[in-house]
């Protein structure tokens, strides 16, 4: 076996391995444990799968060869493809492991599956940051993570490599995620980061590559994301936490005047750099921000582009706590697990008292900021910024 192993260890290596080896269609962190009387629905082997995206480390070829036989034997039952000949090293490996299973009942499979991941989650739980691995990056596939425990709902910007920068198809699937968890059954949602930002903000390549005639468009199309975005944000029904792991840009920045609570690292940062930008205030922080720190410390920060500190923008409001980086995640995560168990309807009609009688006013923001940007996108100080952007010569 150490022979396979070190094949296939140099094959994941290189990438010259993909799926169904790849550990990203392995499902895998099920993080809450199911006893042994408990059997494994459906939905928690789909977390379990999601959750394999956020192994802190490689689990290694015996523990992925195990993973890829259960994942087979309870999806398709029984292994019945012919076994790949000798020299075919890495087939024959995952037909051995999947042959060995035998006639494993389906269900047992599953269990034995969610209970693995369970275990190789125990070990990677406590810092909650995540390492992906290279072949896990694709834009579109798993630069989002969606994963579902102790009743928190946690949506994960998957893009560390380019600091959690938001594309076209991460907006839609944040949607998607926001519109899943407020009809699922967790009392809580959560947005986070992976890697050392938690988001920097609109992509700035979103901006290149548009054929010409098509400018206009692209900036019509654009602000109807951008008002469709917001909007969700407005309406999300649940208590929403950011988990602010990391410096904040832009739109990461601003959408945090419409979450219940924003819990930050003293390693964060917040920076709207909308007039260097030759932009404008979006997510409703147009008003949000003069309501919660006064109309003179939101221009310095929406106009002038001021980056706060994790304290100050704590002392602004726009913060709820701030913790030292080292115990960041332990204490967020306590805390949230405990505020989880709290009855979620009355949180849920809590938060509507709280907010509802803003809402309408908040869509009719969303439009004008939307609008407003949408002419923005059009003007040379735009372009030019992006420009440089691209071309290096400006960092924020
Ligand atoms: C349709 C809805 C539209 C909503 C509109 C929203 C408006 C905004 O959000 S405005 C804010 C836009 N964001 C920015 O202007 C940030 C730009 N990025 C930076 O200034 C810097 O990258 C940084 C300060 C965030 C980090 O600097 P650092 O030196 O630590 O790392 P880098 O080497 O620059 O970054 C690593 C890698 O990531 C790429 N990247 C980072 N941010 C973005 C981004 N926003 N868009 C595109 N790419 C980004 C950066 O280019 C690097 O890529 P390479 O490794 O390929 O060079």
């Amino acid at each position: 076996m150490a022979g396979v192993a070190g094949r296939l260890a140099r094959r994941w290596c290189s990438g010259a391995l993909r799926s169904p080896l790849q550990i990203t269609r392995f499902p895998a962190l099920q993080l809450h444990v199911c006893g042994p009387a408990m059997r494994a629905s459906q939905k928690d082997f789909e977390n379990a799968m999601n959750q394999v995206k956020l192994l802190k480390k490689d689990p290694g070829n015996e523990v992925k060869l195990k993973l890829y036989a259960l994942y087979k034997q309870a999806t398709e039952g029984p292994c019945n493809v012919p076994k790949p000949g000798v020299l075919d090293f890495i087939n024959k490996a995952k037909w051995d492991a999947w042959h060995a299973l035998g006639s494993l009942p389906k269900e047992t499979a599953r269990q034995n599956y969610v209970d693995l991941v369970s275990s190789l989650s125990a070990s990677s739980e406590s810092s909650g940051q995540v390492t992906p691995a290279a072949d896990r990056k694709q834009p579109g596939s798993d630069a989002l993570v969606v994963t579902s425990r102790d009743g928190i709902t946690t949506i994960t910007l998957n893009r560390p490599d380019k600091k959690n920068a938001l594309t076209p198809q991460m907006y839609h699937d944040i949607m998607l995620a926001l519109e899943a968890a407020s009809k699922d059954d967790s009392a809580i949602t959560v947005l986070t980061g992976n890697g050392d930002y938690y988001c920097s903000g609109n992509d700035l390549t979103n901006f290149t590559d548009i054929p010409p005639g098509e400018v206009e468009e692209r900036a019509r199309s654009g602000a109807v994301l951008l008002r469709d975005f917001v909007d969700c944000f407005i309406d999300f029904p649940k208590p929403l936490v950011a988990v602010v792991n990391g410096p904040a840009v832009g739109i990461s920045v601003t959408l945090l005047g419409l979450f219940d609570i924003v819990y930050a690292t003293d390693r964060a940062t917040f920076h709207t750099p909308f007039s260097h930008l030759g932009q404008s205030p979006e997510g409703c922080s147009s008003y949000t921000f003069p309501k919660m720190m006064g109309p003179s410390k939101a221009t310095e920060m929406l106009v002038f582009g001021k980056k706060l500190t994790a304290r100050e923008a704590c002392t602004q409001g726009l913060v709820t706590e701030v913790f030292p980086d080292s115990t960041f995640q332990k204490e967020v995560w306590v805390r949230l697990k405990a505020y989880s168990k709290l009855p979620p309807n009355a949180m849920r009609i809590s938060k509507q008292v709280i907010r509802n009688r803003e809402k309408e006013k908040l869509h009719a923001i969303n439009a004008e900021e939307s609008s407003i940007l949408q002419e923005r996108w059009l003007s040379d100080e735009c372009m030019n910024a992006i420009v440089n952007f691209l071309s290096k010569k400006a960092k924020l």
